[in-house]
């Protein structure tokens, strides 16, 4: 049965800081990488074929820090990151095809991204519930259909994040392969809505720490047999 691996992000210097990120590209402090690192750790019972992570660098930091910190988990092969085709950046190293049964394809998408924080990002998240009131930021924050202003509900994150899923990543799980996952808190609650079948109350009390992977045992239904946290 293969094995889906979904894990948020080691600690970002902004949720060191405690403020609204959203999609603003901030790194893994020491504490964040440490925590990858654990997580790597963790992991070093399972192999897994295809990684995929957001376009965030905190995303990629975690991922290249788990398939690193124990090669084993690469099952003797080399990850090698997949870039967008489209991004207008891109100078063409991706073309390289050689031997897939020496790659573990590290496919980077901005589908996976955290939901957008709009006005919201970048501001501290005490400070914001002081100013609006502990009710309302936790609407924004975890709510299903209410958007932070100027930016997307849990919702609108589904919209992106799930077609991916079940376009991209379940049909490898179908097949037999090991996948990791590596995004954010609330781009995974969208995955793990759907994945669980879960309701819009429901959702609203899942929360994700960084860096805590969670491992499913698909069957080639793409039904979940089995879930465990490893804490
Ligand atoms: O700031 C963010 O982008 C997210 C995740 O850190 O915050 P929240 O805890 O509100 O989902």
């Amino acid at each position: 049965m293969a094995k889906l691996i979904l894990i948020r992000h080691g600690q970002s210097l902004w949720n060191a800081e405690n403020k609204f990120t959203g999609w603003v590209d901030v790194p893994l402090g020491e504490q964040g990488r440490a925590e990858a690192t654990i997580a790597s750790c963790k992991l070093k019972d399972y192999r897994v074929r295809v990684c995929f992570t957001s376009l965030l660098f905190r995303a990629i930091e975690t991922a290249i820090i788990i398939l690193t910190e124990v090669e084993d988990i690469c099952d003797g092969r080399i990850p090698i990151i997949k870039h967008q085709a489209d991004d207008e950046d891109w100078h063409g190293w991706d073309k390289y095809k050689g031997d897939p049964e020496q790659q573990l394809p590290v496919y980077l998408t901005a589908k996976l991204d955290e939901r957008y924080y709009g006005e919201l990002q970048g501001l501290n998240k005490a400070e914001t519930a002081v100013k609006f009131g502990q009710e309302q930021v936790q609407l924004w924050r975890r709510s299903y259909t209410v958007a932070p202003p100027g930016g997307e509900s849990l919702a609108d994150t589904v919209k992106r994040t799930v077609p991916f899923f079940c376009d991209r990543i379940l049909q490898h799980l179908i097949t037999g392969d090991n996948i990791l996952v590596v995004a954010h808190g609330n781009s995974l609650r969208a995955i793990i809505k759907h994945l669980e079948n879960l309701s819009e109350e429901e959702i609203v009390n899942v929360e994700l720490g960084t860096a805590i992977p969670i491992v499913y045992d698909i069957d080639a239904y793409g039904q979940i047999a089995n879930k465990v946290i490893l804490n």
